[in-house]
């Protein structure tokens, strides 16, 4: 079956591109990385799939600087975090958003928040409406909007100051079935218009393989990568592909690989 099993190799550091070296994280005693080593692609859609516990969330998270390292080194096109701007989405949009700031105001934040006008705010909050084609009301309060809406007012927050990557930690996971189609589209159209690094971690093998370019199929802790698959099927993706024979020739790989490594011991 031809399917990789590094991720696409670069000729020099792109940028927006992580690369991950010899990364080490225990909690406690027990180790959950060990001398573990990962290149992402950069203004590509990676997707982190693999068994519950494996250290899915907590791999975005030390990448994106939430979590510190133990040891080893996380690299941006050859740059250091501070040196480049990210977006992050979290799985909880209940708490991730700020309750006493208006849906506009949470979008506006990470902007405001750091002395811009109040009309570069308000022109980039236009861009991101118009990108987004929010048809609900931004002036009501995060508790006056469904889970969806929520959700989708926490990915514009995130993409707010045009980050050069945006990770999302299963952004999808608490949302009914047509948010999710909606919003997975709306970001597929992000990606497409901006180019946009995206990693994401998906609990949802056909999510992941729908969206991404690359699927990071992880082990068991210690966690290393038991493979990288490439799918290079082209955009926008739709509904369609859910029935073509390479989608599902990779679903059902990826599904094979997946449940291998949850019943190693
Ligand atoms: N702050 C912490 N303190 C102690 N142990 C932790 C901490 N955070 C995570 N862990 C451990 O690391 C393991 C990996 O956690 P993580 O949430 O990254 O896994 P995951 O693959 O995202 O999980 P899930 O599949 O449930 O979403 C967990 O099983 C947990 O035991």
């Amino acid at each position: 079956m031809p399917v990789s099993k590094a991720a696409p190799s670069m000729k020099k550091p792109q940028e927006a591109s992580i690369s991950i070296t010899g990364l080490a994280k225990r909690f406690e005693k027990s180790p959950l990385y060990q001398n573990f080593s990962l290149e992402i692609p950069g203004g590509q859609i990676t997707c982190i799939f693999g068994p519950n516990g494996c250290g899915k969330s907590t791999l975005l998270n030390m990448i994106a600087g939430l979590i510190p390292l133990d040891s080893g080194q996380v690299r941006f096109g050859g740059r250091a975090l501070k040196d480049i701007k990210i977006g992050y989405v979290f799985q909880n949009y209940r708490d991730a958003l700020f309750p006493w700031l208006r849906a506009i105001d949470n979008i506006k934040y990470p902007l405001s928040s750091t002395g811009v006008s109040s009309r570069q705010c308000r022109l980039r909050a236009e861009e991101l409406i118009h990108q987004f084609d929010v048809g609900f009301d931004l002036n009501r309060y995060p508790y006056e909007l469904s889970g969806g809406q929520q959700q989708l007012v926490s990915i514009m927050r995130s993409l707010a100051t045009k980050p050069k990557i945006l990770f999302l930690d299963e952004p999808f996971s608490a949302l009914d079935y047509e948010s999710t189609l909606s919003i997975r589209d709306k970001l597929q159209d992000v990606f497409i218009s901006t180019g946009v690094t995206i990693v994401m971690v998906s609990h949802d093998l056909e999510e992941a393989v729908y969206l991404a370019d690359n699927i990071v199929l992880l082990t068991k802790r210690p966690t290393q990568i038991a493979e990288v698959i490439t799918f290079n099927a082209g955009r926008p993706r739709t509904p369609n592909i859910l029935s073509d024979p390479e989608f599902v020739r990779l679903k059902a790989y990826s599904l094979d690989v997946f449940r291998r490594e949850a019943n190693r011991s």
